[in-house]
């Protein structure tokens, strides 16, 4: 029965044990009851590489690249010679997902020396790698004049004359694209929205009080002529977890009306990267678009804006990470603690059970840091008992520690159940930490019906491992 307590967007689910195609890897069915990766079940994965654990569909991942570069490519050849996909590796990165981007093609877009450093190791060519950051150390530029990456993304005047300086003590030119603000307010959680003027990314377009140019328009023209810069183009990005069109197309517009400017004045622009942002499915609520409609759309708006303008297309590029690792996850957690509480609503009391798992925010801080909305299955069997409005909580010492909000789960889940979480190959990972000093998963990525440990799991030695003895 439908709970008050509910979201109005969360139906009771039919089947609870039915899994969303929408939400779940291309590769995870149901075999013999149980939830499976590529036939591998979620029972046996947990034999072998413990809980939670977190599940790469290695297809899945590859085949969401391989969409992103051949559908772009599609819509933007004849129209912009082409696209480059970079992906967006804060999302979830390891030496060997770097190695399955870089062998599907794809560019690697890095945000700091340390995801730099791992793309290096899997070989990427440093041709076909960008920089991204706010707050580059000198290191982290210095390494990427000296690696000659691609694309050094400067994000503020100060920093465009440091690496201009530091290529100068180098003696080598940096390649750089700059970062704008195209003021364009996302539609997504104020955290993750990325191009309104007021936060702390990129070079703002729109000239201070009485100034007559902006920082953009200035650091366009010094980019432009320094001596050891190569100025690679232009860049924006307005954020995550977008589903709406008009944000990207509004950014693009502003994007365009600039080169046009600069153009007329003789700057040409060879390039331009539209950043990332691809809204993805984490519950029955969201509706993702396909690569293939949003690079039709987008060329279809960017055709249209560069004949208004009379400017020849820049190449594109651009940055997904969400929607290429996102979907190919999930973790597996095993039931804990169950109990019901009596939650009030409009002078009501009604129950909400919660199911408290073996991970939570250390492995996933997305729901705590922005009310981010998962599901779960019941994973290692299927239930005729009466779906009932759940929690799924984790272990740590936070009542912000929620997994799982508000989703629908047989009455009877309980201790030693396996409960699985999908969509949380990006952002996951990436952002886990070791709380309460919670050891993290392993990753297991499967393919071709195999499983193997590309992250192994994390042990209590590992925790005293930086321990300086007294
Ligand atoms: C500059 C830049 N590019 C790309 C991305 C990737 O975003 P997403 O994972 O939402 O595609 C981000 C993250 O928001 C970003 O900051
Ligand atoms: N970490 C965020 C996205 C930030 C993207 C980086 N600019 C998330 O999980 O949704």
């Amino acid at each position: 029965m439908q709970s008050p307590l509910a979201p109005a967007w969360l139906t009771v689910p039919q089947d609870t044990a039915a899994l969303d195609p929408n939400i779940f890897s291309t590769g995870v069915d149901r075999k013999d009851a149980e939830v499976t990766v590529q036939g591998i079940g979620v029972t046996e994965l947990v034999e072998r590489f413990g809980s939670p654990l977190w599940v790469l569909d290695e297809d899945d991942f590859r085949a969401r690249a391989r969409a992103y570069a051949d559908d772009f490519n599609a819509a933007f050849s004849e129209l912009c010679g082409g696209v480059d996909v970079f992906y967006a590796s804060k999302a979830l990165l390891t030496v060997q997902v770097a190695t399955w981007v870089k062998e599907e093609g794809l560019f690697m877009d890095t945000a700091s020396g340390g995801e730099l450093a791992i793309a290096l190791r899997a070989g990427t060519d440093p041709a076909k790698i960008g920089l991204h950051g706010n707050n580059k150390s000198d290191e982290e530029l210095q390494t990427a004049i000296t690696q000659q990456i691609g694309r050094i993304v400067v994000d503020s005047l100060p920093e465009l004359h440091r690496v201009d300086n530091l290529a100068t003590e180098l003696r080598l030119s940096a390649n750089v694209m700059l970062r704008l603000t195209p003021g364009v307010d996302a539609s997504t959680h104020e955290h993750i929205a990325t191009a309104h003027e007021d936060q702390k990314f990129g070079l703002t377009m729109t000239p201070a009080p009485n100034a007559e140019t902006s920082v953009a328009y200035q650091a366009v023209h010094f980019a432009a002529s320094a001596d050891r810069i190569n100025f690679v183009g232009l860049h924006s990005h307005i954020g995550s977890q977008i589903f709406d069109s008009l944000g990207f197309e509004t950014a693009a517009t502003r994007m365009l009306e600039f080169i046009a400017l600069l153009d007329s004045e003789g700057i040409r622009i060879h390039e331009l990267d539209i950043g990332g942002g691809y809204g993805i499915a984490y519950t029955e609520a969201d509706e993702p678009v396909a690569p293939g409609v949003i690079a039709n759309n987008l060329a279809a708006h960017i055709k249209q804006e560069i004949q208004r303008l009379g400017i020849t297309c820049p190449r594109i590029s651009i940055e997904p990470g969400r929607s290429i690792a996102g979907p190919a996850g999930m973790t597996i957690y095993t039931a804990g603690t169950t109990k019901t509480v009596w939650a009030e609503h409009d002078g009501e009391h009604h129950p909400r059970r919660y199911v408290a798992v073996d991970g939570g925010m250390s492995d996933n801080p997305r729901p705590v840091l922005y009310d981010a909305d998962y599901t779960a299955v019941l994973a290692n069997r299927i239930s005729s008992a009466q779906p009932v409005l759940s929690r799924v909580v984790g272990k740590h010492c936070e009542s912000g520690d929620i997994v799982v909000n508000t989703v629908y789960l047989p009455e009877d889940t309980d201790h030693g159940d396996l409960v699985v979480v999908p969509a949380t190959g990006a952002y996951g990972h990436a952002m886990s930490s070791n709380y309460n000093m919670l050891p993290r998963p392993a990753i297991v990525a499967v393919k071709d019906g195999t499983a193997r440990e590309i992250i192994r799991r994390e042990t209590y030695k590992d925790l005293f491992a930086r321990e300086v003895e007294m």
